[in-house]
This record gives structure tokens, sequence and C-alpha cells, in this order.
């Protein structure tokens, strides 16, 4: 996301935008099985659409083993994360992911390894996965994140304050987490596996939205149930109408469980159906995957050579 993108500025909280909101479950899935069965690309535009979702993939690393070392490959690959051959063959100069992204600790470590390269670090934080702290911990965890040099924050929401339809109790540590995070741009992580309906995602989404968040994310990774795409629509269409309310442009990054190019395509198609291409850049879309990149590059492989490179040649990173 570039820095020049205009935040959210937030709105105040207001129920009357999402507390009597239906959504119905089996049209969100027909929805999304029409966009996915009938909107084929051409093979040259399944190229140039795994390129872009590698400009959008926040490339991370978030396992209890992580280590400095770690990060450094991971940063590498986010600098170069196409072969020079593939590269060569698409015809490209210069790719790079979204973002990198990591715990707390180890965003210095990112940070150094991304030096000149434009490539922020973005941060979970607020007690992730769980976000089970008490607040001023979890708003210590931003700051800490943000003088490390993170330049987007992963915030994580109190799940209760939803099943309770708690919305001030959300709307007020969501807006905290906002202001702790001071310039670096804020992702709102509903967990949408664990908020019990579609409506339910709806309301958080807004509420969310309504707090200041700049992007809206559908899962950690941890949960059950990650990031699907009958939830992706609903979180979709909230910031299409909190967008029509406000004329704030919010992002959207669905995370958790994406591991092919197929799944790569089928998110942008998603969004370019229902925002339109517009929202096909890093500024308002990005794919949060521990490892997708390995079957984009290996399908540009084959795009550009004929054929898939042997098992042998796989990068094991
Ligand atoms: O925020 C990103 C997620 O943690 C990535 O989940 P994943 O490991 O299933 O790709």
């Amino acid at each position: 996301m570039t820095q020049t993108h205009p935040r959210n500025p937030g709105a105040p909280l207001d129920p009357s935008w999402f507390e009597h909101v239906a959504v119905n479950t089996p049209a969100a899935e027909a929805r999304v099985a029409d966009l996915t069965a009938r909107r084929g690309l051409t093979r040259e535009w399944q190229a140039a659409w795994l390129v872009n979702a590698i400009r959008c993939i926040d490339l991370t690393t978030l396992a209890g083993d992580d280590t400095e070392a770690r990060v450094a490959r991971l940063c590498a690959k986010a600098r170069r994360p196409l072969a020079d051959h593939i590269l060569e063959g698409l015809g490209l100069e210069a790719l790079t992911t979204g973002a990198v992204c990591v715990y707390p600790t180890m965003v210095g470590a990112a940070v150094r390894a991304l030096a000149g390269s434009g490539i922020p670090v973005a941060s979970v934080a607020t007690g992730f996965p769980a976000g089970l702290m008490p607040l001023p911990l979890r708003l210590a965890e931003i700051r800490y994140a943000v003088e490390e040099g993170a330049a987007e924050i992963d915030i994580v929401i109190t799940r209760a304050h939803v099943l309770r339809a708690d919305w001030s109790a959300l709307y007020d540590e969501i807006a905290a987490m906002r202001e702790a995070s001071g310039a670096a741009h804020m992702k709102a992580i509903l967990a949408t596996g664990e908020l019990g309906s579609l409506a339910n995602v709806y309301r958080a989404a807004m509420v969310a939205m309504q707090a200041g968040a700049d992007f809206i994310k559908t899962s950690t990774g941890k949960e059950a149930v990650n990031a699907t795409l009958p939830v992706s629509l609903t979180m979709v269409r909230a910031l299409r109408d909190y967008g029509a309310r406000t004329g704030a442009r919010i992002g959207f990054k669905p995370a958790g469980g994406l591991r092919t190019a197929k799944d790569a395509l089928a998110w942008q198609i998603l969004m370019r159906e229902e925002m339109g291409r517009d929202w096909l850049t890093p500024a308002l879309f990005r794919i949060g995957a521990s490892s997708l990149l390995g079957d984009i590059e290996r399908q540009l492989e084959q795009h550009v050579t004929g054929r898939f490179a042997s098992s042998s040649r796989h990068a094991l990173a």
C-alpha cells in the first residue's frame, strides 16, 4: 500500500448502518459459484493476473519457530519473487511482493533485509492470533512494532465483542488501535471463521471501518476456517457500502489457506466483478499468504517455458 493512498478517516459508530443487515448464505454461495464458474480468463490474461497477484501478496511467515535467518530468506524472495528466466520470459524488469508480514520481534530483521527495496514491512500485533490480552498490552505491542519500523499493522479483533453484539466495545478497541498505529496503515483481521454468521462478518467489517481501519482482512491463518469466497464477498459488499456512504476507499485482504494460483485468480475475479479494476492494486488489495507464491511461480514457469520445472528444482523455503 503506497503511503500516498488516503487513510480511512473513520466515522462515528452508527449501528443503523449494519444492525439490521441480513446476509443470505445460499445467495452468497450462488454468487461466488457464478463468479468462479463463468468468468474464465485466456492464457495470456491468466499470466498477467498471476503477476498482479504477486504484486499484491503480503508474503508471510508467522510460525513459532521463525528466526531472523528465515525472515531474511523470505525478504530475499519478496525482492525477487520469480527466477530471472521467468521474469525475462514475461518481459518484466522488476517485480516485488506487496509487503512482508511477520511477528513484531521479527520486524527489525525484515526492515534491515528490505532496506532500499521500497517493500513495506507489515507486523501482526494485538496478541495475534487470539487477541486475548489486556488492551494496554495490545496497544503497547502496536507501538513496539511501529518503532521497529513496521509501516503496516495487522490487528486482530476481540471476537467476543461481535458474538455479544457489543458494538461500542468493538469500535472503541479498534479506534484505540488505529490511534496507536500512528502513521502505519492498519488492517483489521476479523477472524471470520469465529464470528458465527455472515451477518456478523458484515457487522464486524462495518464497525472496523467506522473505527478507521484502512483494510479489512479475513483471517489470521490460525482459525479452523480461514478465508472463503462467501465470507470475502460479504466483506467486499460491506466495504462497498461503507464507500458509498463515506467516499472512503478501503482495502481488502483475504488471508489464511490461500495456496494455489487458482485461489489467486478466484479472489481477483471477485474483486474485479464486485469493485472494479481499481481495486486490483496493492494499495487496495492484498493476499496474505505463506505458501501461495510457489504455485504461482510454477504456473508462470510453465507459461514461459511450456513445461513445469522438475521437483528437484523447486525451492525448499
Ligand atoms: O496473514 C496471513 C496468514 O497468516 C497466512 O496464512 P497461511 O499461512 O494459511 O497462508
